[in-house]
């Protein structure tokens, strides 16, 4: 039976314009090469240009035209003309939060032939997930600006945590260690200086941990956590932490396994109720979009992602493959990894272990 899966593209900003279109090409690539496999793409030119244009990042009822599709290819939201604040609330907080994606995964794992700058750190010893709440916490929203440029100025930013929020985040957290070989889980806190939502935060944890007697998980102050990632990497398998320690820690693991072009994400509704959303965890940097330096690798391995999200098994299996095989040849790395590879080299070459060529022009 033929599937065709309906995926809107929402490139976004800077380096989010190139690399979403490389996760399109080898999407199409292993469709053209699996039978009963298909997509239907809907980009939207939603980011700083449609700011320019509109006033705003994306239409107010953008929402609407994502709800039926079965699931979203980001890229990033971040313009160098536009405060980040402004790009960042008005498109991918807006879409995460307007569709509860609460659950944020991020998988590391030092990939075939990608240098990670640890020494005494090899790839069996740094295989993390790291599961980052998604819907509040640091990322509520909630604070105020008043008396702005008087002496007496204040603002505030309230991280706020609910029962809710919490129980069902630490359940996916339990449930995704439970899935893996190790069933092991580290619980990210600062229950030491934050003595409201955080200790609550360890409270549920221990609750919920009640549920899953198979799971070993223990707990990590946020700033040992870091040390510990660098020092004890081995000890880690799934993580999970709050919005803004995860956001951290995440970019930490990427750099640690070689490189924040490679590091993948997935905005998950677990409910699904909505569709989720698949982005690499990076951002527009700034300093290289527009030149067709942009590892695309962090996009396929969240195409990856999207597939598993979709129960297309096979075919995410097989994309990872041909990205790994990609990853095993220094030949083909690009500039943050130390080689000299663009963008549309290493789709192209990702479309052909798949079998096929690269059916769209990808920036070069
Ligand atoms: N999910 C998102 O939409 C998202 C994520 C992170 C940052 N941002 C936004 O992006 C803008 C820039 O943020 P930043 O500079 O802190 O982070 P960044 O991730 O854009 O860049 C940090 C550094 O990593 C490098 N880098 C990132 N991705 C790369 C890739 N695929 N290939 C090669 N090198 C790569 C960049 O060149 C830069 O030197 C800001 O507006 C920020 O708010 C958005
Ligand atoms: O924190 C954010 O939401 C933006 C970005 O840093 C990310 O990791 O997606
Ligand atoms: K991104
Ligand atoms: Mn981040």
């Amino acid at each position: 039976m033929s599937k065709i899966y309906r995926i809107a593209c929402i490139p976004g900003d800077g380096i989010g314009k190139e690399v979403v279109p490389a996760g399109q090409a080898v999407l199409q690539a292993l469709a053209a090469t699996q039978p009963g496999l298909g997509f239907k793409f809907t980009s939207y030119g939603w980011g700083g240009d449609w700011y320019r244009a509109h006033g705003e990042m994306m239409p107010a009822d953008g929402l609407d035209a994502l709800r039926g599709q079965d699931a979203i290819l980001f890229g990033s939201a971040g313009d160098p003309h536009i405060p980040d604040h402004v790009t960042l609330w008005g498109l991918r907080l807006k879409i995460c939060q307007g569709f509860d994606q609460y659950a944020n995964v991020r998988p590391t794992r030092i990939l075939p032939g990608i240098d990670a700058p640890l020494k005494r750190c090899g790839p069996q010893d740094l295989d993390w997930v790291i599961v980052r709440e998604n819907s509040e916490g640091e990322y509520a929203g909630v604070g105020g600006r008043v008396h702005q440029g008087h002496p007496l100025e204040a603002a505030t930013d309230v991280s706020m945590m609910t029962r809710a929020g919490v129980e069902r985040i630490m359940r996916f957290a339990f449930k995704l260690a439970q899935a893996r070989p190790r069933k092991q889980l580290t619980v990210i806190t600062k229950s030491n200086a934050q003595r409201h939502a955080m200790v609550m935060w360890d409270e549920i944890a221990l609750q919920v941990s009640r549920e899953f007697p198979d799971v070993k998980w223990d707990k990590e102050l946020v700033d040992a956590a870091t040390a510990r990632m660098v020092n004890r990497p081995a000890t880690l398998d799934t993580i999970v932490a709050t919005n803004l320690h995860a956001d951290i820690l995440s970019d930490l693991a990427a750099a640690l396994a070689g490189s924040l072009g490679i590091a993948p994400t997935g905005n998950i509704d677990p409910e699904r109720r909505y569709p989720s959303m698949f982005e690499p965890i990076h951002g527009s940097a700034f300093d290289i979009m527009g030149q067709g330096l942009a590892n695309p690798v962090g996009t396929f391995w969240s195409c990856v992602m999207l597939l598993e999200h979709l129960g297309e098994l096979g075919a995410a299996e097989r994309l990872m493959h041909a990205i790994e095989q990609v990853t095993a040849d220094p030949a083909l790395h690009t500039r943050d990894l130390g080689g000299r590879a663009t963008t549309a080299q290493v789709t192209q070459a990702v479309c052909e272990r798949l079998g096929a060529a690269a059916r769209q022009p990808v920036a070069a």
